[in-house]
């Protein structure tokens, strides 16, 4: 069983699908990157299957629990962490307090721990509170229960970059001690570093599911090349390469007699390697550099795209 089970799950708002027949499973135990553009359905996908709106067609399961079951829906709640993309809280009251109301509710197991790594200022009331101090109690709220599936929602926005870290550290940790990880995420260097796997979504549809690992190795090689001649864009416009850009040399301090001659091709490259030297055997190659292309190509290939009619106003 799936910690998390989608099955044709739509949300219809009236103008806009905002989710529009996902399907997917998160495995239990896993760590999963929910990707997409602004405005593609993340939050839509994240608010459904928690039940704070049901969805127009489709199934969904968390924990083993239909999720358009009342009754299986709170008990499912009871083991899950959420930590929404904006939290709102009541700001006349203290981060104490919401710890204390929070505790009583689903129960405390480890809000000390969390709080030695998160440090919001507990007896200030939260309307002084700035978006980080927020993002740090709702961090702690959401986990203080020892959740077994956690679900977030841009869980590291608001967040100082060292804080950033020590999050994306922590969740490894979780990831470590058995828990399922569900999140959304815009930062791709946090997803390379601790997802499994990834769905991509856009204008509310899915356009890949996908193992990191497989979809670096799909992303190719970042080439670099200088040549002696000048060639044109056109020369280059072969299968397998994308965002080529071509550029007379820079000045070369080192061998400043190459300065006013020849070209510098850069691109990403997809092909057979073979093809890719044939190619590069017809010029005077001066220099190359060829390296893993970060995962940043691959996901601008799937965000880039023209949209999916989704039979509304998109705002992707
Ligand atoms: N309550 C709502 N009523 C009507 N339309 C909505 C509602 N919530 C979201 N939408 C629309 O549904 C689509 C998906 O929005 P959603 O907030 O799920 O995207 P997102 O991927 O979370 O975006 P972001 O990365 O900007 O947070 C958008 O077109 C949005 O305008």
């Amino acid at each position: 069983m799936g910690a998390i089970e989608v099955d044709e799950l739509t949300k219809d708002y009236g103008n806009v699908l905002g989710i529009d027949s996902l399907s997917f499973t998160v495995e239990d135990g896993e760590v999963f990157g929910f990707l997409g553009p602004n405005g593609a359905g993340k939050t839509t996908m994240i608010r459904t299957i928690l039940g704070f709106q049901s969805p127009t067609s489709g199934s969904a399961r968390v924990l083993g629990r239909d999720i358009t079951d009342e009754r299986e829906l709170v008990e499912a709640r009871r083991e899950i962490g959420y930590l929404p993309a904006e939290p709102v809280f009541d700001e006349r009251t203290t981060g104490r307090r919401m710890l204390s109301y929070y505790g009583d509710l689903r129960g405390d197991e480890r809000s000390d721990e969390l709080l030695e790594q998160f440090t919001p200022p507990l007896d200030r009331k939260i309307g002084s509170y700035s978006r980080g101090n927020k993002q740090m109690l709702a961090i702690v709220l959401a986990l203080m229960h020892d959740p077994k599936l956690l679900i977030m929602d841009e869980p590291t926005s608001g967040l100082d970059p060292l804080k950033q870290d020590r999050f994306i550290e922590f969740i490894a940790e979780e990831h470590r001690r058995g828990k399922t990880v569900f999140f959304s995420s815009h930062i791709l260097s946090e997803v390379q570093k601790i997802c499994e796997r990834v769905g991509i979504i856009r204008a509310g549809r899915l356009v890949e599911l996908e193992d990191v690992e497989t979809l670096l190795s799909r992303s190719g090689k970042f080439v670099r090349v200088r040549v002696a001649e000048r060639v044109t864009p056109e020369e280059f416009a072969v299968s397998g390469v994308h965002d080529l850009r071509l550029g007379a040399d820079r000045i070369d301090t080192a061998t400043p007699s190459r300065s006013d001659s020849g070209a510098t091709i850069t691109f990403t490259y997809t092909g057979e390697y073979n093809d890719l030297l044939a190619q590069l055997s017809e010029y005077d190659v001066q220099d190359i550099e060829i390296e893993e292309a970060p995962l940043e190509e691959v996901f601008m290939r799937f965000y880039g795209e023209t949209p999916t009619d989704r039979g509304g106003e998109d705002d992707a």
